[in-house]
Formats: structure tokens, sequence, C-alpha cells
């Protein structure tokens, strides 16, 4: 398959500007039109406003006067050169669809503040159709009209809007879960929405029902400024391919367009639109990607860019700063030719004159459309229909094998799961059984409890014991010796007086010694019975933890004998 080499064709960005009229609230408070259009030179007059301000102050404002290729003049049905519907379809747009069936890609983009006309001008209303059913219509009448039999034709439509920086699809019903699509860029076939719907379309019919539901899904809000207004960008687009079939050279030639009507949201001040909340957030949203697509064109239009060489003079460009911008990058920057419908309200200074500039900008764009178009031989043809199959069937190996990595993934998951939930039920039982054995040990401590108080106190008494025999053994009790009177007595007391040579007590030695005797023998039963009693209290010790507290005193015991 070969590209044909079908030369650029470089071109600026068409601008037309269109005055709409007087909305009834408008027309009630006796607002002054500001706005003039000179059909004839396409020039459009933007007067000061000729009152005061709100604070009583009076700016120094001037008249400003631009030139566009085409001002459509809406505000006065009764004034000859008054632009319908009809006359802004016939003057640019039948000349862009006549592009797209030379296989040029093409974009009209409204811009304009909140209620200037943007959505009037590209979707209209049943009664009076804008640029995109005009556009659908002339369409298919051409392809029914079309006198070559060998040529086949393809449309294809998708809808899709920009809310707060997030595609969302009109073609699929809402969901309550938002389903936001992602942008891609691929070397061939540029930025595009990945998963989008895009709709196979045979009749007029079929876009009708189809931009009828995508404009119900559409993000729209009533606002102080228009009862109905766009909160989102709105990007409609149709994919016309034609195929012509030579059977002279059996060749086979494939054009392919692609139509982009955009609907942008409208650029508002805060203040005008008094606007809160959701409503306020929205509009910061659309005022951002709004003013990037500004620095967008802006950078477009520097000349320098024209003349500068290399990457370096495209880099500038803030596509990827919005959603918006970044969706727009070859309509504005690239492979199209492009429109801009600057649409305008009769009577606001300031917002009129910044759209005014914004599209005078717009003008010094320039782009570089090319014809796309593949020719093929039936050979080629057939070769690339191969190929595709056989890439088909790699894919689909690919995609068995991933479906079965993810049920054996699965079915690794469940297990991990089963033993995860298994461990924790196991460390539950645990659990209760610890608890279990602290209950019955409490219990027992707590009935063994008076026993231990007893045999506590019974060792202080022994102890108590202990030390006063001790203390007896040490420092013997002397008792004083029988009284005189007796003449036994007064025998042993000469005896005694005899004796008293070498000791003056009053006892008999023998006597001492037994006692002495006596208390040893005492003495050494109540140690061997505080030996088994100490023993007794050191496996009760082991047994109830009270190793500690017993401690001391068991060593401050055995220290002492
Ligand atoms: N040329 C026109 N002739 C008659 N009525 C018009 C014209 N342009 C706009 N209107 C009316 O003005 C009102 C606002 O227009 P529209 O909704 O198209 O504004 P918008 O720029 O799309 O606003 P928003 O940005 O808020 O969506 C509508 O009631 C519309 O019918």
């Amino acid at each position: 398959m070969g590209r044909r080499p079908v030369a650029d064709d470089p071109g600026n960005v068409k601008v037309v500007v269109r005055c709409r009229a007087f909305l009834r609230r408008e027309r009630e408070k006796g607002t002054q039109c500001l706005v003039h259009m000179d059909p004839a030179t396409n020039t459009t007059t933007l007067n000061a406003p000729g009152e005061n301000t709100e604070n009583g102050m009076r700016r120094a404002l001037e008249d400003k006067e631009f030139v566009f290729d085409k001002s459509f003049w809406s505000h006065d049905e009764e004034d000859a050169h008054y632009a319908h519907q009809e006359d802004v379809y016939r003057s640019f747009g039948e000349e862009f669809l006549d592009h797209n069936f030379n296989g040029y890609h093409t974009c009209i983009f409204a811009y304009g503040q909140t209620g200037s006309g943007k959505s009037y001008t590209m979707m209209g209303t049943p009664e009076n159709p804008g640029l995109i059913p005009r556009t659908c219509e002339e369409l298919f009448d051409r392809i029914e009209e079309e006198p070559t039999p060998n040529t086949s034709y393809h449309v294809q439509v998708s809808y899709f809007e920009v809310y707060n920086e997030h595609v969302r699809d009109l073609l699929v019903p809402r969901s309550p879960l938002p389903n936001y699509l992602k942008i891609r860029d691929s070397p061939r076939d540029g930025v595009y929405v990945q998963g989008l719907t895009e709709v196979e379309v045979k009749s007029y019919a079929d876009v009708a029902r189809l931009m009828k539901q995508g404009d119900l899904t559409r993000t729209t809000a009533s606002t102080k400024m228009n009862d109905t207004s766009s909160r989102s960008h709105a990007v409609f687009t149709i994919r016309l391919k034609q195929i012509t079939h030579s059977l002279l050279s059996d060749e086979t030639i494939e054009r392919t367009a692609r139509m982009r009507l955009v609907d942008l949201a409208g650029s508002e001040r805060a203040k005008s639109t008094e606007a809160s909340g959701q409503r306020l957030k929205e509009g910061g949203q659309i005022n951002r990607s709004l003013t990037t697509l500004g620095r967008v064109i802006a950078a477009l239009a520097d000349p320098k860019r024209h003349h500068g060489k290399g990457r370096r003079s495209r880099e500038v460009v803030p596509f990827r700063d919005s959603v918006l911008t970044w969706l727009l990058k070859d309509s504005l920057g690239g492979n199209s030719k492009t429109a801009m419908v600057a649409c305008i309200a009769p009577s606001d200074y300031d917002e009129t004159l910044s759209t005014l500039r914004y599209a005078d900008q717009a003008k010094k764009i320039r782009t570089r459309a090319s014809v796309n178009q593949d020719c093929m031989s039936a050979a080629q043809r057939d070769a690339q229909i191969a190929a595709m199959s056989e890439q088909i069937r790699s894919l689909q190996v690919c995609v068995n094998a991933v479906s079965q990595r993810k049920r054996e993934e699965a079915t690794e998951l469940d297990e991990y799961q089963r033993q995860v939930a298994l461990m924790q039920r196991l460390m539950l039982e645990n659990r209760q059984v610890a608890d279990c054995k602290i209950k019955a040990l409490s219990a027992e401590v707590e009935e063994l409890r008076p026993t231990n108080m007893a045999l506590r106190s019974e060792i202080e008494t022994l102890k108590r014991h202990l030390s006063l025999a001790l203390e007896e053994l040490k420092n013997p009790i002397i008792l004083p010796p029988p009284p005189s009177d007796s003449p036994e007595l007064e025998e042993d007391k000469h005896t005694d007086d005899e004796m008293s040579d070498d000791s003056d007590s009053g006892y008999d030695e023998g006597d001492n010694d037994e006692l002495a005797q006596d208390l040893q023998n005492e003495a050494q039963a109540f140690l061997q019975d505080l030996g088994l009693f100490r023993k007794k209290v050191g496996s009760d010790v082991e047994r109830f933890g009270l190793r500690d507290a017993l401690g001391d005193l068991m060593d401050s015991s055995s220290m002492r004998y």
C-alpha cells in the first residue's frame, strides 16, 4: 500500500464573526447595540458604550475595527443583509464539505462568551438547524447523488464532550459512575480518544438520531446569562471514507477525511453569571481551557514560529496544557483546514472586544492540510487483508494467553485468600485457648491465696521462734540462788562457798550443760522442721511464681541459719 504524494495545502485559519440578535431580557432593558458590521468589506466595528460605568466613572474606551473572512450580521432580521443559518452554512460550511470530499481533514469551532450564539450556530434548533445538521444532511445528499458507481462511501460518527478536563462519550447513556475516556497519541493517527464509540451511519436520519441522543447527554445548565448554557466543549466528528476501485488498473484509492465540529463552552465572568458552587467551578475550568486555547493560538500565530527552524519552534506551543487543546492539536497546528466562528453578543463591550481580539489572532494561524489518500493494487489489498488476518490471529493468541494467565492468577489469588482466612481463624482460636488458660490459672492462684497467706504467717511465727531460741542460746537466763533459811540449802551454801573459789555463779555447771543440751536439741529439731518447711515453700514458689517476693525472705532466713 502506498500513500500517494499529495502536496500540502498551507493556508490560514478561516475566521468568521457572527453577531446575534438581542435576547428578550436585553430588549426589555433597552440595551444599546455596540456592534456594527459592513458585509461588503467584512468589517466588524465595536463601538464604545456611551453611558457611564456602574460606579459612575467613565472609562476611556475606544471604537475598535476588525476585518475577518466574513462578518455575519444576525442581529436584526429586518435588515437587508441579515445572515440566516442557511447563509452561514452556504458561506463556508459548504466549502469545508468540499474539502472533505477531496480528502482533507477539517475543523470548524465556535468561540465566544456565554450566551453569544455558539450552540445556535453549530447545532441550531429543529426549525433553524445549524452548521452540524446542515453539513451532515448535505453529506448524505451528495453521496446519494454521486454518479460514480465504482466508489463506495463509509461514514462514521462520534460525539464527545470535554467537561471539567475529562472526556465523556456522548453516544453512551449516562451511568451513575462517570466513565471518562483516555486520550492517546499515535504516530499514524495523531491524537485520538481511546474507546470512543464510532457509529457507522447510512443516512442523515441515523445522524440526526445520534445528534439528539448526544445533545440530551451533554452537560448543560441554566445560568443567569443563558437558560441552556453548555457547560462543556462538545466535539462532533464525522469520518468519511471513499473507496474508489478502478476496473482498468484493478487499483483501489482510499480517501479518508475527518470533519470536526466543535461547540466550545462559553467564556464567562463569574460576576456576570452570578455563578456559585458547581457552576462557578465549571466556569473556572471552562475559562482555564479557553485561556490555554488562547495561548496556543497566540503561539501558533507568532510569525517567528513560521520562520523558525527545527523542533524548538514547535515545542513552545502548549497543546498539552489542557485536554481541549491537546485534542485540537492537529486541527490547529497540523493537517487540517480549520475555521473559527467567533460569536458575539451585541451589547457587552469587554467580552466582545476580547472575543474579537482572540479571533483576530486566530487569523494568523497557518495549517498544512494534506490529502489523506492511500492507493493500493488488488494484490496489495489482498496482501494487506492477509497480513491483517495474521495480526488478528496472533492477537487472538495473545488474548487467549492473557485470559489463561488471568484465570491462573485468579486461582492463585483464591488460594492465597483461603490461606489467609485459615491463618486468621487459627490465630483467633489460639487467642481463645490462651484466654481460657489465663482464666484457669487466675482461678487457681485465687484458690491458693489463703493457703499461701497461712504459710506466710507460719513462716513469720517460726522465724520469731528461731530468733528467740538463738538469743536464748547466746545469752542463757541465769536463775537466782535458792533462799538461805533451808538447812539443806544452808549446807549447800557452804558447799557452794567452799567451791566459790573459781566461780561466783549460783548455778551448778552440770545444770547449765543439760539446759544447753536440751535447747540445742530443740533447735536442731526446729531447724529440721524449718528445712522441710523451706522445701515446701520453695516448691510453692515454683508453682505460683512468687519467687521474687519470697526470694528475699528465703535468703535472709538462710543467712541467719
Ligand atoms: N443568530 C441568532 N438568532 C436568533 N437567536 C439566537 C441567535 N444566536 C443565539 N440566539 C439565541 O441566544 C440564546 C443563547 O444562544 P446559545 O445557547 O447558542 O449561546 P451559547 O454561546 O452556546 O451559550 P453557552 O456558551 O452558554 O452555551 C439562545 O436562546 C439562542 O436561541
